[in-house]
């Protein structure tokens, strides 16, 4: 990329860098005609797309060879490994490998599953031998498998159904014999269980998600563009939408360990594409609908076992023949034109090969409509072009130059490389910048017993982790806030939006891109919006003066018991701001600022700011807002600097799980320092007493830590509102503490933790986030504490 990048003509680059998006069929025509006859731009190419060069293809001795490594783990009882290497074989087996006795992808089948049952995973097991199965319909042995893994399952009626069929199949007497033997086991425990080893139904009954119906409007706002609003009231906790991506994508970071169609974790008998070694998948549904290839030939070449009685041949087509289906799921194919033995699509960054599933989807929905080829407008969605550095305007010309030619070897002279092609792709690649969705997932903590047991106590925080990138047409409407009113989730790759609070008609409904309120300040919320996002934020939070981003990052006044704000410079600007705004156009924003000390009256703004109300709206960065005192903030700012590489090394020692008394002291005096010289309401006293939490339970002092977890968790609620989803995940490890010490109040705190949760995840509160189930279980388990308080 650095060498096309370079090898661009100034002249064309400063065009380039200046270009308006109705000047980009103009620039992105000279461009290609740049590289037309650029040598090093077709080489290029060539790596990209000549499937002799991919490192996507499958290789029969590197599939041989795991294949050897997992033999060798099973006979030494390594089984975690063996399951590695035999998952790697069957990336890597071609699909047609039938120059064995047994095609290779049912034997490593067979060979997994039998890994599986080892490890207790047994539902795995099962499906990897029907998958072996449906590439080898009489592979006796995975008949045999199957069995044994129905009855350890204690699925008896159809262990004998498979025995019978694995022993029909069999050759060999010895394998008879084997086959015999299990066999006689699967019957008479089935004449021992009676009725409750007959065949259950493996389907687990779902339960449908309700969509409240409410009712949303796409319409244009005064300062942010479309925006989506509500037209009746809604409740909160309502579920105001639901919508599958338009196209999505995996991670890189996330390739070898989540799903590449649903983006959940992996199974252990994760499946992978027939035709490359690329994607992963935890189903056989997914990989349909994901379009990849499967192991699958026995739809069009099964034929039952020769002498085999009626209710046998049908058992053995359902098993075979289930999921073979090339059903028409409505899905476009998203990985097809990705599998052709070229690598681009592992090379090149994920947003420009999420562009390549968009372009691929709006031309197979033109196929299927018969609608005009001409593919004018991808999607009607909002772009940043004009705001993007000359640096990221030149990426993007080159990517989608690149990326044209790439699909073109799966397309052919159905997308022309042309100025106008081009310029649609350079649109598409700022609309994801602007439109995309991060999918996320919360990372699980690591929970090995029950929560009353010391060590499982959560007392780190929940992280979020980003697995896939998605658009979503509907969901691109709503606009960003700083305080929003709904939340975002998602359930495999769905998005779900809830309610938070009680939205009136015709309100618009606004979910936070990242930052909110009580998280940053202003400034710092208005520079990630500005970066990500190329827009300044209009929103409430950022017009408003408010109790959380006065506090926030302020420092004590010099007065005894005086509760007011001392700003630095860059905060009063940021203020400042929001204040000039109110006097200059007072009726744009919601409230005076006379009123807004009225409305904040609660939130204690006052107590806090009353200067800045009552003295012409003045706003001094080093002195009290209330009572004016002065406070040299270098001197502060010095000592606060000490403090701070001791809580650096508190944090490695938590991080190294050796927190020693001396580092623990340490901490514990420059906290005070801390209380002294910050607002007792700014957030690093609330993170600093949240580390100390941490690092008191590690040694055990667990009175110690609830205390610290408590002072922290009462500064979040001066920054949030009490139900905030911020509260909820610090209330975990306040409960999470209260468990272990045996105190009867956690169960009131689950019960707040489970409100809050609900409020955001309704039904799926659980699900999105799995501590809360484990938490809720222990509430119902009666324990004596395990130190006394
Ligand atoms: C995902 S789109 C939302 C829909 C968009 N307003 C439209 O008309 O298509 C994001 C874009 O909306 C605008 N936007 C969203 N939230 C905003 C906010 N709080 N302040 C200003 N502009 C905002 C920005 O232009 C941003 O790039």
């Amino acid at each position: 990329m650095e060498k096309l990048k370079s090898a661009v003509p100034d002249a064309l680059k400063q065009q380039i860098s200046k270009s308006t998006p109705s000047q980009l069929p103009s620039t992105c025509s000279s461009l290609i005609h740049f590289f037309h006859h650029l040598p090093q731009f077709h080489q290029m190419i060539k790596d990209l797309t000549d499937p002799s060069m991919a490192l996507c293809c499958k290789d029969r001795s590197a599939a041989l060879e795991a294949k050897l490594k997992g033999n060798e783990c099973v006979s030494k009882g390594e089984y975690p490994n063996a399951l590695l290497f035999y998952s790697q074989a069957l990336r890597l087996a071609p699909v047609d490998m039938d120059d064995m006795e047994v095609n290779l992808a049912a034997l490593l089948y067979v060979n997994r599953a039998s890994t599986l049952q080892k490890m207790g995973l047994l539902l795995e097991c099962l499906r990897d031998c029907s998958r072996a199965l449906r590439v080898s319909p009489h592979y006796a042995k995975a008949w045999f498998r199957r069995g044994k893994a129905n009855i350890s399952f204690g699925k008896f009626e159809d262990a004998i159904r498979d025995l019978n069929i694995s022993l029909k199949a069999e050759i060999s007497s010895s394998g008879k014999r084997q086959i015999e033997a299990e066999l006689k086991i699967a019957l008479d425990k089935f004449k021992g269980m009676g009725s409750s080893g007959k065949k259950t139904n493996q389907n687990q009954s779902e339960v449908p998600d309700e969509l409240d119906q409410v009712k949303l409007q796409c319409l244009l706002t005064t300062t942010k563009g479309r925006g989506m609003f509500c037209v009746e009231d809604v409740s909160e906790a309502s579920l105001v939408h639901k919508e599958d991506p338009y196209a999505a994508i995996i991670l890189k970071k996330c390739r070898e360990t989540h799903c590449h169609f649903c983006f959940n974790e992996l199974s252990a008998d994760a499946i992978s594409c027939a035709s490359c070694s690329i994607p992963l998948y935890c189903s056989d549904q997914c990989q349909i609908q994901a379009g990849g290839q499967k192991f699958d030939r026995s739809s069009k070449s099964f034929s039952g076992l020769e002498g085999l009685a009626d209710d046998l041949k049908n058992y053995m087509s359902d098993v075979v023949l289930t999921g073979a289906s090339t059903l028409d799921t409505g899905h476009i194919a998203e990985h097809r034109h990705e599998c052709q033995g070229f690598h681009w699509p592992l090379i090149l960054p994920s947003e420009v090969v999420l562009a390549g599933r968009i372009l691929v989807k709006v031309i197979e929905q033109k196929r299927r409509t018969s609608a005009d080829t001409n593919l004018i407008g991808f999607l009607d969605l909002s772009h940043n072009y004009l705001q993007l550095p000359p640096e990221n305007k030149l990426e993007m010309h080159i990517y989608s130059i690149i990326l044209l030619h790439c699909l073109q070897h799966f397309y052919r002279t159905e997308l022309p490389i042309s100025g106008i092609m081009v310029s649609k792709l350079v649109i598409l690649l700022s609309q994801i910048q602007v439109n995309s969705m991060a999918v996320v997932r919360m990372q699980a903590p690591e929970v090995k017993g029950p929560v009353y047991e010391p060590g499982n106590a959560l007392t780190s925080s929940l992280e979020q982790v980003k697995v896939g990138q998605a658009v979503y047409v509907a969901g691109s409407f709503f606009n960003h806030s700083c305080q929003p009113n709904i939340q975002a989730y998602f359930l495999s790759r769905t998005l779900y939006v809830q309610a938070t609070e009680y939205i009136l008609a015709g309100s618009e409904l606004e979910l936070s891109y990242g930052p909110q309120v009580g998280q940053w300040d202003c400034k710092d919320r208005q520079r990630l919006l500005e970066d990500r996002y190329s827009f300044t934020c209009q929103c409430t939070g950022c017009s408003e003066l408010h109790v959380p981003d006065l506090v926030i990052n302020a420092y004590r006044c010099t007065k005894l018991n005086c509760l007011g704000v001392i700003l630095d410079h860059t905060v009063t600007r940021c203020e400042k701001r929001k204040l000039k705004l109110l006097l200059d156009a007072p009726t744009v924003f919601s409230s005076s600022p006379h009123k807004q000390v009225e409305k904040l009256k609660d939130a204690n703004i006052s107590e806090v700011a009353r200067h800045v109300f009552e003295s012409d709206y003045k706003l001094e960065p080093q002195h009290c807002l209330v009572c004016d005192s002065y406070r040299d903030l270098q001197a502060s700012c010095a000592a606060i600097s000490q403090a701070e590489s001791c809580y650096k090394r508190l944090q490695d020692a938590i991080a190294s799980n050796e927190v020693s008394t001396n580092i623990l002291l340490d901490a514990v005096r420059c906290t005070d320092l801390l209380r002294t010289t910050f607002h007792p309401y700014n957030k690093r006293i609330a993170e600093v007493e949240d580390n100390l939490a941490q690092a008191f339970c590690l040694v055990g002092e667990l009175q110690a830590a609830i205390d610290h977890c408590k002072a922290s968790i009462q500064i979040l609620e001066k920054l949030y509102d009490a139900n905030h989803v911020a509260i909820g995940n610090e209330l975990i490890k306040f409960a999470s503490l209260e468990i272990l010490v045996g105190d009867s109040a956690a169960s009131s705190s689950i019960s707040r933790i489970t409100a809050i949760f609900s409020r955001y995840y309704g039904s799926h509160a659980d699900d999105i986030n799995p501590y809360l189930r484990h938490l809720k279980g222990s509430r119902d388990v009666d324990k004596s504490p395990i130190v006394s308080r």
